[in-house]
């Protein structure tokens, strides 16, 4: 079995896949806490032979992961944030600083749909973009859905949207203190992915695949007007990009990944934007 971990700010997610056969068998996830630590939420590592690690967590936290980990399984593999890979060159000064969980959505993005756009969103949401030919231009980085919601102190921290509600229902007035919190920050939330995404498609000269992944992506996803596609393993997609252990994964193939819809033309997005500025 392998083990992918995506360790977050928030979640440690987990999943075990099969080396043979390449399926998923076990997933699941964790407070990201102190330390990492095989437990009863967490895998039997007995069935473990090789482990693949994104981590943002403090640096501590990884490195007792990984001492932990090698003493029990044989092949430990940590990914780094590099100035290139699999044909994308890193557009961070310096490249070691881009968040690794983002390099690997980018990567996976790349390989999945070529140029892209990926966004993250998690603790906090974030927006990277590649061009076709594999250049990555940068990105952005806000607060995500409960951390502004938490920013606030208004006591809603523990009341999510729920995930099912309808997108125009999220856009209305809220008449009590939680539902004004949710709608306001579900609002900051797409109003920013759909102005971004429009704005540097535009500056480019080029509509982008889109791609969406994070604890909170089925809920972002509602307010965003570009097709795009959910891709909930997209940062272990990365990991199965950088390396690949099974048959398929040598073959370029990225488990759960999406059909990506295909972008609108250009000029509808440009119109939608000055139509934006007119009013
Ligand atoms: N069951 C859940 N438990 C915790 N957070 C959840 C859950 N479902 C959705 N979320 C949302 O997902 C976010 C965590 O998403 P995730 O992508 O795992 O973040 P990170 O990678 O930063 O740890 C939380 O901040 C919260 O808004
Ligand atoms: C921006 C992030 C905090 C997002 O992390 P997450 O919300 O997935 O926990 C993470 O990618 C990070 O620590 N990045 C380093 C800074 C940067 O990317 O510029
Ligand atoms: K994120």
């Amino acid at each position: 079995m392998i083990l992918d971990l995506d360790i977050g700010n928030t979640l440690s997610k987990w999943r075990l896949k099969d080396a043979d056969s390449s399926e998923i068998r076990s997933r699941g996830a964790v407070w990201t806490r102190e330390e990492w630590r095989p437990g009863a939420d967490i895998p039997d590592l007995d069935v473990v032979e090789s482990v693949r690690i994104s981590s943002v967590a403090r640096q501590a936290v990884l490195a007792r992961t990984v001492t932990l980990l090698r003493h029990r399984v044989g092949g430990v593999h940590v990914a780094r944030s590099t100035p290139e890979a699999l044909g994308v060159t890193n557009g961070y000064e310096e490249p070691a600083r881009l968040g690794v969980d983002r390099w690997m959505g980018v990567l996976a993005g790349y390989q999945l749909a070529g140029g892209c756009c990926s966004v993250d969103c998690g603790s906090a949401i974030t927006m990277d973009f590649v061009l076709p030919g594999g250049r990555h231009l940068g990105g952005y980085i806000l607060p995500g859905l409960r951390l502004m919601k938490e920013s606030l102190k208004l006591g809603t921290r523990n009341v999510a949207i729920d995930p099912d509600s309808e997108a125009d229902e999220l856009l209305e007035p809220g008449v009590r203190t939680v539902e004004a919190v949710n709608h306001g920050i579900y609002m900051a939330a797409v109003s920013a992915v759909n102005r971004i995404y429009s704005e540097v498609c535009d500056q480019q000269g080029v509509a982008l695949p889109l791609l969406v992944t994070g604890g909170d992506a089925r809920v972002v996803s509602r307010g965003i007007q570009a097709p795009h596609a959910v891709w909930p393993d997209m940062v272990y997609g990365g990991l199965e990009a950088c390396f690949p252990l099974t048959a398929a994964e040598r073959a370029g193939r990225m488990s759960g990944a999406p059909e990506v819809p295909r972008p609108v033309a250009l000029e509808k997005i440009r119109a939608g934007l000055a139509f934006s500025m007119l009013l």
